[in-house]
């Protein structure tokens, strides 16, 4: 299937225009949007100021995959002017939106979440991808005005990246695991923590005349090792949380609480905690009144890092889940595997008959089956 970026411009002015309509087009309607059951059970507010922080995320990595923060230190005047500002850019119009339009195969810039290529429903939303400085792309949208965005989303990082490398230590003191074990983890002149390049995903999703029947960001987990989440105070994010005692798994949302911060696990902590921690599947649902924003900031390991199940969480009985891989690596397996990358490069366990997993047969089966099933 074509991606976004393959469309010629006037599929892409049609595709923005949707905010528009008086009501949802073919193009845009899904058949069934709350086709789970719906829970009222609460993912854990953690002060991280609290003593005993690095448990209670661990706990909630495991049973959740996901928890929201507050005492971060994040000065709220700061998310105020990133909520600003990320609304200041969607304002704009759709023509100028495009100018910063991602490039066939690019990451950075304007456009659809790469997952939309699964689907043959389009998302009720528009995302805009920076990696690294935000200046080259914040020009192509304001050529003389990029200043004030810009010092939002440079003073936003530079809070992300300290508060990251926090979280990355309790998560993996709450596995009983040094951060010695984990070197990478830890900024230093002679690690090269820097190389990893901040990665901010900002999110749109207009108010909907018929929300039910729209999807602003279909489900997925993310590649990082968790993901930062400012959601703002409009409601729209939902978990799929798996261990009810019902046995099905229900999408809980995750209501707005002022000031917190939301904590996705991706999947790269579900391979370094050797399948422990649970990259948590998400989606973010619309509504008929309110635009909503979100900004995620996604935190992963250098480039060049393999990330692999910490030998410390392994004993005779448990070997490797999951084969080494590089964020770069796992990203490209994201792209064309969607939610079959992290079956790709699971291991087999001991006893279990050899198994030909090749992300081809993989890939083979996933194309079928959404060939055969697409929505
Ligand atoms: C670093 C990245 C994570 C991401 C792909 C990207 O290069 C930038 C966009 C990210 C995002 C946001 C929406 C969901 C997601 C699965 C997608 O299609 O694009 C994630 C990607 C990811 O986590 O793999
Ligand atoms: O908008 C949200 O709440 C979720 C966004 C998200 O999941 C993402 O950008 O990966
Ligand atoms: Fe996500």
């Amino acid at each position: 299937m074509p991606s976004l970026s393959d469309q010629p411009l006037i599929h892409h002015l049609q595709q923005f225009e949707f905010k528009t309509l008086p009501e949802v087009p073919d193009s845009h309607a899904w058949p069934v949007v709350n086709d789970h059951p719906h829970g009222d059970d609460a993912v854990p507010v953690i002060d991280l100021a609290c003593p005993d922080a690095a448990r209670l995320i661990g706990q909630a990595c495991e049973e959740w995959g996901a928890f929201q923060i507050t005492g971060h230190g994040v000065p709220v005047d700061l998310l105020d002017r990133l909520e600003a500002q990320t609304r200041r850019l969607f304002s704009l119009p759709t023509g100028q939106k495009l100018k910063a339009a991602r490039s066939p195969g690019g990451v950075t810039g304007y456009g659809v979440a790469n997952i939309s290529a699964f689907f043959s429903k389009l998302f009720w939303s528009e995302g805009f991808t920076i990696v690294g400085s935000p200046h080259d792309e914040a020009r192509k949208l304001w050529p003389d005005d990029s200043a004030e965005f810009c010092g939002a989303i440079e003073e936003y990082t530079s809070w992300m990246k300290p508060l990251g490398c926090r979280l990355m230590l309790l998560m993996v003191a709450s596995l009983g695991v040094s951060a010695g074990d984990i070197d990478w983890a830890v900024p230093s002149k002679e690690t090269t923590h820097e190389a990893a390049l901040p990665v901010i995903q900002l999110n749109s999703y207009p108010a909907c005349p018929d929300p039910d029947r729209a999807m602003g960001l279909a489900e997925h987990t993310d590649s990082s090792l968790f993901t930062i989440l400012y959601q703002g105070n409009v409601r729209g994010l939902q978990l799929l949380h798996g261990n009810h005692p019902t046995g099905r798994a229900r999408w809980v949302t995750v209501p707005p609480v002022a000031g917190a911060l939301v904590v996705n696990v991706g999947d790269l902590s579900h391979i370094l905690s050797n399948g422990r921690f649970q990259s948590v599947t998400h989606r973010a649902i619309v509504n008929r009144t309110q635009t909503r924003i979100s900004v995620a900031y996604f935190y992963g390991p250098p480039a060049h890092f393999k990330i692999s199940p910490i030998e410390k969480l392994m004993g005779p009985q448990q070997g490797p889940a999951y084969r080494a891989v590089t964020w770069p690596e796992y990203l490209t397996l994201k792209r064309r595997l969607y939610n079959q990358a992290l079956a790709s490069i699971r291991l087999p366990t001991e006893g279990e008959e050899s198994r030909t997993n090749t992300s081809e047969m993989i890939t083979a089966a996933y194309t079928r089956r959404h060939e055969e099933a697409k929505v």
